[in-house]
């Protein structure tokens, strides 16, 4: 990380706890703006449940989120989209019965409801912009397919290219590669490597190859804590995060 890296956001002793159960417990976590952080633990570490607090999904029981040097745990989801945060979830919520095209058409609406939407979009710039976004996400030759008939992994890379239309600062991405093709995973480790720099994101993942594809910087969650931080290879040398992953198969199968 250079000198100038700036922190965008920052989790400051985050504890949510549900019905006694402590899921996140004093998480001390900072991504700096342009970052791509992976964030990876064994099953139940609480990964889920952080991208839940940031995007406002879930609320903190104790601690303090700050995006951009504003605290946002108090503000409603809707109000922590705008301050210009995205989320994949892990089911692509894309519409299933329009092209990929009105697909698009609808993400980049800055309006909101469906059929309004269809019908305001059109000039030059907009439609440039659609199909620079559909050429990013390599759907270019699938404009005019029903979102039905994409394979699993182009309906995931549809859903980003949704997310992409709104041009968050930071994106929440959970589990992106789950249920991929080792071709799909490829190509979608190369989406996020371009993507690198232009947005801050953080991403959830259990598979390692994929992960040493993208991170720079790797946060390991165990317990709700933040378990371990660095490369590829410090964390995955690391005897806490090896003894973490005891018993699900080892950290290559996280
Ligand atoms: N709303 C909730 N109510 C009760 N318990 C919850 C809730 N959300 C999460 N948990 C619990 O918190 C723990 C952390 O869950 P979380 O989904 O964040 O883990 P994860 O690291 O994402 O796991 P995985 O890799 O399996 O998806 C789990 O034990 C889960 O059962």
């Amino acid at each position: 990380m250079t000198g100038a890296a700036e922190a965008q956001l920052a989790l400051r002793d985050v504890t949510v706890s549900f019905g006694g159960f402590v899921a996140v417990d004093g998480l001390d976590l900072t991504v700096n703006r342009g970052e791509l952080r992976c964030l990876i633990g064994p099953n139940g570490a609480g990964k889920t449940t952080t991208l839940d607090l940031i995007c406002g999904r879930s609320r903190i029981s104790s601690g303090a989120i700050v995006f951009d040097g504003r605290e946002i745990h108090q503000l409603s989801e809707f109000e922590i989209a705008r301050t210009g945060i995205g989320r994949k979830f892990q089911v692509p919520s894309v519409f299933r019965e329009l092209s990929v095209r009105d697909n698009l058409e609808i993400g980049s609406s800055r309006q909101y409801g469906v059929l309004r939407n269809l019908g305001k979009f059109g000039g030059a710039a907009d439609r440039e912009r659609l199909e620079r976004l559909a050429e990013l996400v390599g759907l270019s030759d699938d404009l005019d397919k029903l979102a039905a008939q994409l394979s699993h992994g182009q309906t995931q890379w549809l859903e980003i290219a949704l997310i992409l239309a709104q041009d968050p600062q930071l994106i929440l991405m959970d589990e992106p590669t789950a249920g991929m093709t080792a071709h799909e995973t490829e190509k979608t480790a190369q989406l996020f490597n371009t993507l690198r720099g232009k947005h801050t994101l953080i991403v959830v993942e259990h598979d390692m190859g994929f992960v040493r594809d993208i991170a720079e910087t790797i946060s390991v969650m165990h317990q709700g804590r933040l378990l371990a931080q660095g490369t590829a290879d410090e964390v995955s040398d690391d005897p806490l995060v090896r003894e973490a992953y005891l018993g699900s198969g080892g950290i290559g199968h996280a």
